[in-house]
């Protein structure tokens, strides 16, 4: 079980969601004034129906029914008006907030620290990326608006009712502690299982991603009955919630229904009795009546969007937990800009996500001067990536600290960009063309500065046909994709660049050894070496083993060592170090 993501509280979640309205309050006075006038103007109609009754029955002359019937006309029109207007502006209201929900959620997304996401694993993000942005997405367009609506029409309608006859009113009241109680039982036993239902279904996520990205493995180790079953199991946990949630909703449903019934006969029958002992007219009992049928609706939607709004407040508890997690909502910006790019390591710790049994890196201490070439060296899992993934800023360690320029890597800046770029073995390509992906690193780099940067690291474009504008297909070569990350180094120009396994072809690849070269030429360099032709230029060669440095020094002092480990790999072979 991964640790997944926090769920943050309703309250923290209540609180982000109305920072985010309020950011547009301006906009929220004027949506909710036009809606409760329309609401207002609506519930003219059935006095003015009760008053047509009573005009019937008095025998009063045509033309004061015609009046009548023109003012509900009147009335019905003001009141569409005024609501259809009240809701446009409610729409673009929360639409505004939720694309600055969106933002914030993918900006707390990107900017969580690796191991956290590591530790959660993709599924959890992506799902709270995907599925909870969506359903709170569907709340905030349709459901709000329509609750909004809802509870204006109770509250005004109720009112209407009090003055027509304080009586009809207290008559009607007399459904509210079914409802209540019917919405309380259904509240207590939705929250948790819509809570579980959306880890369940990240789990039932996880399981997928697992099973799709390890496919050549799965199909390799004979394992996908064991991986049908883990996603089946995965399912049936989540279907059997759905099925007890749409149990819950059902009582729910007919707990309404029995609310209204017992409303409507309370009304009738004291409508009855004040027309009987208090000399109410029939008209006003009509109007009461209609009230109180008018209310139906709007509560049944409000109620029954409880379900929805649960949906939601659980997805939203989700996002605000992303935001949490990052503090990205409440953290300002620390990022500094350095003045140049000196690389210190001091005693670092880093250990992978809360179920590692062990630290990656174990007390390490580098220092490493401006402009300097670096060298690791190391057998494979001794922690080389792991000390070039913190140099580059992409996680802080647990212990100590990793400076460039004298600030935490993580927030070093150079002209606004990440003091040091990472030029990781298997780059990532995004779909587009050959400018797109250079531009990236540098967005306003002109076509000749792109032409420029691609040759200096061998990029041949005369052989791709379309040049810089051709798309990069799927099949592109492991020395092409090398590059294009290279020239990517020279347009962003950072003061320090860290190629882990970049050239791990470069031994027996010299176009790509000379272009690590040229991408290292000018800024300070770490270069993790897995062959010895990569660290012959390098001022000083660090040997890691084990999550410590257990050898460092100038390549020439190292060799006259004959019994350290880097002049033992010196005499033994040429070949591949880790
Ligand atoms: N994503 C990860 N999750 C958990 N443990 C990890 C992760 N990445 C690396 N480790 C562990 O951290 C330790 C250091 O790994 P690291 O990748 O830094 O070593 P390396 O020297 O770069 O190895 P290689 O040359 O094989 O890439 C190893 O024990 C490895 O198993």
């Amino acid at each position: 079980m991964n640790d997944l993501l926090p769920t943050s509280t309703t309250r923290e979640a209540a609180s982000l969601g109305m920072r985010l309205l309020w950011r547009q309050r301006g906009l929220l006075v004027a949506t909710v004034a036009l809606l409760l006038l329309g609401t207002a103007t609506m519930l003219l109609i059935p006095p003015l129906l009760g008053a047509i009754i009573d005009a019937v029955i008095a025998g009063e002359p045509f033309v004061n029914i015609l009046w009548l019937g023109a003012a509900i006309a009147a009335a019905g029109v003001t009141a569409a008006a005024l609501e259809g207007a009240g809701g446009i502006l409610l729409v673009r209201c929360l639409q505004r907030a939720l694309a600055a929900l969106r933002e914030d959620v993918f900006e707390a997304a990107l900017a969580l620290p690796l191991r956290r996401v590591e530790a959660a694993g993709d599924a959890d993000v992506i799902s709270r990326v995907t599925n909870d942005v969506e359903s709170v997405t569907e709340a905030i367009s349709g459901v709000i608006p329509m609750c909004a609506r809802a509870l204006f029409t109770i509250v005004l309608t109720l009112i209407g009712m009090a003055v027509l006859d304080p009586w009809l009113a207290l008559a009607a009241l007399i459904a509210v502690p079914i409802q209540v109680l019917t919405t309380r039982v259904f509240l207590r036993r939705s929250r948790p299982l819509y809570a579980r239902l959306r880890v369940e279904e990240a789990e039932r996520g996880r399981a997928l991603v697992e099973a799709v990205a390890g496919a050549d493995t799965v199909r390799a180790y004979g394992t996908a009955d064991e991986h049908l079953d883990a996603i089946a199991t995965a399912s049936e946990i989540a279907v059997r919630t759905q099925r007890e949630a749409g149990k819950a909703r059902n009582i729910f449903s007919a707990g309404l229904n029995g609310a209204e019934f017992v409303g409507l006969a309370a009304v009738l029958a004291v409508g009855f009795i004040r027309v009987a002992t208090a000399g109410l007219s029939v008209g006003a009992v009509t109007a009461g009546a209609l009230y109180f049928h008018r209310l139906f609706n709007p509560i049944g939607e409000l109620l029954g969007s409880m379900d929805d709004l649960q949906r939601a407040l659980s997805g939203l508890q989700r996002l605000t937990g992303v935001v949490l997690s990052t503090g990205a909502a409440t953290t300002p910006d620390t990022s500094t800009e350095i003045a140049d790019g000196a690389v210190d390591v001091l005693g670092v710790r880093y250990r992978y996500g809360a179920s590692a049994t062990r630290d990656a890196l174990r007390g390490v201490d580098l220092v490493i001067p401006s402009g300097a070439t670096v060298a690791l060296i190391g057998s494979s899992g001794s922690g080389k990536s792991t000390l070039a993934r913190l140099i580059a800023g992409f996680d802080e360690p647990l212990a100590g600290e990793v400076r460039i320029g004298g600030v935490a890597a993580h927030l070093a800046r150079s002209a606004g960009r990440p003091a040091a770029l990472l030029v990781a073995q298997e780059t990532h390509l995004f779909a587009g063309t050959v400018a797109e992906n250079a531009r990236i690193a540098a967005p306003a780099a002109s076509d000749d500065e792109v032409t420029a940067a691609l040759s200096a690291v061998g990029f041949n474009l005369a052989e791709v046909p379309g040049g810089l504008n051709a798309t990069l297909s799927a099949s592109v070569s492991h020395r092409e994709a090398q590059q294009l990350a290279l020239a990517r180094v020279l347009l962003a120009d950072p003061p320090v660049v860290v190629l882990d396994e970049a050239g791990s072809q470069a031994g027996a690849d010299p176009t790509l050894a000379a272009a690590m070269r040229r991408a290292s030429e000018g800024r300070t360099a770490i270069i993790i070496a897995h062959h010895l032709d990569q660290v012959r230029g390098a001022d000083t060669i660090v040997v890691l083993e084990d999550g410590r440095i257990t050898e460092s020094g100038a390549p020439d002092e190292l060799l006259a060592q004959p019994e350290g480990a880097f002049a033992k790999l010196w005499q033994l072979s040429r070949g591949p170090l880790g």
